[in-house]
This record gives structure tokens, C-alpha cells and sequence, in this order.
């Protein structure tokens, strides 16, 4: 790596750093202050802080990073809270019922998620309410286990055993133990190659799939751990209210409360739910605290009006005017990159080109009664450019999403060579995507809310797990791809051909063997189309076998060793880049007789 990337990679840490000390002082702070104060009162205040910013911590796992707004968390709350309580008589301590608790809730959120996870924004949060709903009336409908309406009484038997004590301040570092364990867990999830795969899959699922990553398993993963530190919470606040009912325990006003807390603090931040919690329960308690009985239901009013003003004047929460502020900071861009690319007189001779890599064999694939691929066969070999042109609405987009796992054909098949060069036929575009197939998508699909650098990174981590490798390589790649001054800057403010061109960094970050291009040069103008007609060269010459889609005739005649043409779903011709253009179907169906002028042989 060149010298010049070295301040790049350190500069973040400095940041990090400030923040890590921010962080601690914040915690001890929330730890420190009931402690000195000894008020039964304030402690009550700060064992709620810290397990409704636990609770908020844990449901932005699933809610924030993978985007699905769950309205259904009291769920796993409740299963912790009932099966502590429910082992309590048999002599089990409930820090054993905590992990049963857990994983009970981790098996239901996965058995939730399954179905759920097909289902999009409101459809989702709809279906959590309804699993909810469910499982409330089972908990108030088998009385003999849950003590139905009445709810049921835990045993008060108190020590370090048993969760419950006389003092509040074992109380109090449970809770706060509870805080820092769940911050732990989803910091750690954030910065790592799952907390990258779960942003990138809320922002695109189809970019996140064809870069590699199970967008459902993934998913599944981050409910499993949400669900499983939810009900964590639930155990301790059940043995710490020492009594159960649940209308309680499985309430879904809970469940918003829950949701509300991130969303005012910052969802999809580490510590925004953090933030939102400390803001809001102490107004609430203190409110409670201040007019008692007086102003029943008044904790309502205040969510409301502080979500309301959150919603206008910060709509990305608390944390999101820290990140503002810290951005702006660091706003500290170096000039000049690492050399991009070899000179084109410096690179090797092209070695000839090998066996086929990509067979496509006779697919077929209709939408209902338009039959969008007929019969299409064709075979990219090893070191070769094969360019796909035809008029709009050919179906190349169809034959392409058919040779990367998007689409299944009707009939035909798909086989890819895998390095050690067996045949496969992968099915998901992640399993194109491991046997070796990268692709682009015509409309681009940036993970807006990243920034260049991580999303070339999503890209990265297919071969390089951890952050720090795929860190690195990302950043060669921006470099080879000219992307390296707009490394920091987030994917949503790039011009048309700099999303062109972090497209295809992603991918290439993913070291992949083909590489399979969507009209890169659509929109591009002619300094951009020779520019990424270079980098493609370039690409090619680095052993990547292309397929490309493209209108820019410019860039067909110049990259291709083979082209094939499509026409109302059939290939109807195929072979040089020269003889095609001057093929008569060709020229009728597509090219017209202006460009045969044009270009005379
Ligand atoms: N999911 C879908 N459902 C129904 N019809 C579809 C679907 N996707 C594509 N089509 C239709 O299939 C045909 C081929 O579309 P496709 O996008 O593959 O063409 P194309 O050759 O890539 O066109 P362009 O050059 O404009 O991108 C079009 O008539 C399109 O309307």
C-alpha cells in the first residue's frame, strides 16, 4: 500500500479514541451519580435509565441496523421475565432462567422472523403487533402457567442468587451491567463485518445480496441477539418488579416505548437509544414523581411532545446532531492519491483467451404471457470481453439477472467455473456471488447512508472478513477507481459517474473472476465514457473476464472480443465486434442504417 494511505487509516482512530472517552465518562456518570446521591428515588430513576436504554440498545439491533421496525419486542421481554419467574420455585436462581429465557426468545425470533422478514415497512411492523397480540392472549389464556389476569407473584427470596434484594444498589449495578453489556454487543455488532452487511442490506437488499451477503440469514442473525438481550432485560426487571402479569409484560404501548426511545435518540446508532432514554425517562419519572396521582398518564404526553419536536427540528435524533458536529470537525480531506492505474503501454501483452468461465444454456424466462429470454445461449471465456447489445426492452437486464442468481429461468441453465475448475450452478445471487460473479445494476444502487469508502468496503469484506483488511483494500480499490477523494464523502453526493464508478468498485472489491457490467456508460459524458472505457481495459487486463451490457457503441467496438445481439428476447446474431455491425438484422433491428454510414469498414 502506498505510504499516502497511511494517515488515512490512522486519523479515524484519533476520532474513535475521543469518542470512546466520551462514551466511558457518559457511563460512569450514569453510574456515579445515584450512587453518591444514595435516594432511593434517584436510583429507581437511573436502574430505569439503564434498562430502558438496554431494552431501546437491544431493539435498534433489529430496528435501526437491519432496518425492520418491530413493534413486537415485548415479546422476548416477557418470555425472559416469565421463564426466570416460572424456574424460580423449582430452586433454579434466575441468572440460569436469564439464558433459558434467552434462548427461548432467540428460537421465537427466528420462528417470527421467517415469515416476517418477506414482509416490507409497514407490513412488517404490522405482523410483529399480530405475533404480539397472540402471544399475549396465549399468556392470559393458559392461566395455570402465567396466572392468566392475575399475574403471578415472584418468590421473594432475596440475595445475589436469587436477582432480588432490600438495598437498590445490587439493583443498580445489575441494570447498569445490563446497559454496558448491550452497548457492548451492538458496538461491536455496528463495527463489524455483521453490522456492515445489516446497514447495507436495509439500504439495498439487491446490492447487499449481489455483493455476497444471505440478506435473510443475516437478518435472522440480528434477531436472534436482539431477542436474546431483550429478554436478558425482561429476567432482571421481572425479579426487580418482583411481580408478573401479562397484559404487562406483553404490551405493545411497552413495545412502542421501546422503539420511540431509539427513535428520538438516533436510530441506527450505537448510542442514540442511549441518548433518547436518557433524555425522556427522567422528564417522565420526574413529572410522575412531581404530580403523582394527580396527572395519571401524563409519561404519554411527554414521549408525545418530545417525539414531536425530535421529528421537526432533529429528524435524526439526538445522535445525529453529535454525528453533525463531530463530521464537521473532522472535516479534513488530504490531496492527491496513490497512483490509480498502470499506464496502458506499461501493462503486459493480453495472454489469449481460455476455456469458457460463464455457460448460459438455453434460457427461457417469461413474465406471464411475454416471453422475455428465448432460448438464449451463450459462453464467456477466461480473459474475454463479451458485450450484449440490443434495443430497449430486449431483455438483457432479464438474461443478466438470470446469470447472477436474481432470477431463476423457466428452463436452461446457468453454469459458472470455479477456480479449481469444477462446474457450478449456484441459485441465490450470493451464490453467484461466492462462486466468483460480481455485477453491477443498470440503475445504480448505492448504500446512501455509507459513505464511498464503506460501500466499496461491503464489497470487500466477501474476501477479507475482518474491518480492518477490508478497510484496507477498500481503500486501494478507490484509489485504482478514482474514487479516493471522495472517500469520506457520503455515496448520496456523488455525481451520476462517480456512482457509476463506486458501482463498480463494490464489485471489484470483491475480487471477483467475472464481472458482469449493467450499463456502466449510460448517462456518462464522453471524457467519463473514456475514462471508464479505460478502467474496464484495465479490469480485463487484471485476469477479469466482462460481460457488458452497453448502448455506447463507442465503448463496444473498442472492449469486445465477441459480441451478441438481442432482439425480442432471442439472440439474433452474434461474433466480432466488426461483422456484427454489419450484419442486416442487426442493423434493422438495432444499430440503423445512419450508423453503418457513420462508420464506414
Ligand atoms: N419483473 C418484470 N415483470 C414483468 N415484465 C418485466 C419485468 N422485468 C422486465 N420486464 C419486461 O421484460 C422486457 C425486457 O426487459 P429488460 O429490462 O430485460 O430489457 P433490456 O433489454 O434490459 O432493456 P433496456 O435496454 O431498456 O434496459 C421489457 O418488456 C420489460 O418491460
Amino acid at each position: 500500500m502506498n505510504d499516502m494511505t497511511v494517515p488515512a487509516t490512522q486519523r479515524p482512530a484519533r476520532r474513535v479514541d475521543a469518542a470512546s472517552i466520551g462514551v466511558a465518562a457518559l457511563l460512569a456518570l450514569i453510574l456515579a451519580v445515584p450512587l453518591l446521591v444514595g435516594d432511593d428515588f434517584v436510583s429507581h430513576v437511573f436502574i430505569t435509565i439503564c434498562l430502558y436504554g438496554a431494552l431501546a440498545t437491544a431493539w435498534n439491533i433489529v430496528g435501526g441496523f437491519a432496518g425492520q421496525l418491530s413493534l413486537g419486542h415485548a415479546i422476548f421481554y416477557g418470555i425472559g421475565a416469565y421463564t426466570a419467574a416460572l424456574l424460580v420455585p423449582y430452586g433454579i436462581s434466575p441468572w440460569i432462567g436469564m439464558l433459558g429465557g434467552a434462548l427461548v426468545s432467540a428460537l421465537v425470533g427466528v420462528g417470527i422472523g421467517l415469515p416476517c422478514f418477506r414482509l416490507r415497512g409497514p407490513f412488517f411492523a404490522l405482523a410483529t403487533i399480530a405475533f404480539l397480540q397472540v402471544i399475549r392472549l396465549l399468556a392470559l389464556h393458559f392461566t395455570g402457567l402465567t396466572g392468566g389476569a392475575v399475574g403471578l407473584m415472584v418468590p421473594l427470596q432475596t440475595g445475589w442468587q436469587w436477582m432480588i434484594f432490600f438495598d437498590r444498589w445490587p439493583s443498580l449495578l445489575i441494570a447498569f451491567g445490563m446497559l454496558a453489556f448491550t452497548l457492548a454487543v451492538s458496538g461491536w455488532i455496528r463495527h463489524s463485518r455483521f453490522g456492515y452487511y445489516l446497514v447495507a442490506t436495509r439500504e439495498r437488499e439487491p446490492a447487499a445480496a449481489a455483493a455476497g451477503v444471505n440478506t435473510l440469514r443475516i437478518r435472522l442473525a440480528a434477531v436472534a441477539v436482539s431477542a436474546a438481550l431483550t429478554s436478558m432485560v425482561g429476567t432482571f426487571h421481572g425479579m426487580y418488579l418482583t411481580f408478573i402479569e401479562p397484559e404487562a409484560m406483553f404490551s405493545l404501548a411497552f413495545s412502542v416505548q421501546i422503539a420511540m426511545f431509539a427513535l428520538i435518540g438516533g436510530i441506527g446508532t450505537v448510542l442514540g437509544p442511549l441518548f433518547g432514554t436518557l433524555l425522556v425517562v427522567p422528564l417522565t419519572e420526574l413529572a410522575r414523581g412531581w404530580l403523582g396521582a394527580s396527572a395519571l398518564g401524563l409519561h404519554g404526553f411527554v414521549y408525545g411532545t418530545v417525539l414531536v419536536l425530535i421529528v421537526l427540528f432533529l429528524p435524526d435524533g439526538l445522535a445525529g446532531l453529535l454525528r453533525r458536529k463531530t463530521a464537521s470537525d473532522a472535516a479534513d480531506v488530504e490531496a492527491g492519491a496513490p497512483a490509480a492505474s498502470v499506464p496502458a503501454e506499461a501493462r503486459p501483452a493480453r495472454p489469449p483467451l481460455g476455456e469458457p468461465i460463464l455457460v448460459a444454456e438455453h434460457l427461457n424466462k417469461r413474465f406471464g404471457g411475454l416471453a422475455v429470454t428465448t432460448d438464449v445461449s451463450l459462453s464467456l471465456r477466461q480473459g474475454e470481453v463479451l458485450g450484449i447489445i440490443g434495443p430497449n426492452g430486449a431483455g438483457k437486464t432479464t438474461l443478466f439477472n438470470q446469470l447472477s442468481g436474481f432470477l431463476a429461468p423457466q428452463s436452461g441453465v446457468v453454469r459458472v467455473r470455479l477456480a479449481d475448475g469444477s462446474l457450478v450452478t449456484p441459485a441465490t445471487p450470493h451464490g453467484f456471488a461466492h462462486a466468483g460473479v460480481g455485477r453491477t445494476f443498470q440503475i445504480v444502487q448505492p448504500f446512501a447512508a455509507m459513505t464511498v469508502l464503506e460501500n466499496i468496503m461491503i464489497g470487500a469484506f466477501h474476501r477479507h472478513p475482518g474491518r480492518a483488511e477490508a478497510r484496507e483494500k477498500a481503500l486501494e480499490t478507490a484509489a485504482r477507481m478514482g474514487l479516493w477523494s471522495q472517500r469520506d464523502l457520503e455515496a448520496r453526493s456523488l455525481t451520476i459517474g462517480g456512482l457509476k464508478r463506486l458501482e463498480v468498485a463494490r464489485v471489484m472489491a470483491m475480487e471477483p473472476r467475472i464481472l458482469l457490467l449493467d450499463e456502466v456508460m449510460a448517462g456518462l459524458n464522453q471524457t467519463d465514457v473514456r475514462r471508464a472505457i479505460r478502467m474496464i481495459e484495465q479490469i480485463r487486463d487484471d485476469g477479469v473476464s466482462i460481460i457488458a451490457i452497453e448502448h455506447v457503441m463507442q465503448a463496444i467496438m473498442a472492449l469486445s472480443d465477441h459480441v451478441v445481439v438481442l432482439n425480442s428476447g432471442r439472440v439474433i446474431a452474434e461474433g466480432q465486434p466488426k461483422e456484427v455491425v454489419r450484419d442486416p438484422m442487426v442493423i434493422e433491428a438495432y444499430l440503423g442504417k445512419d450508423f453503418v454510414d457513420a462508420h464506414p469498414a
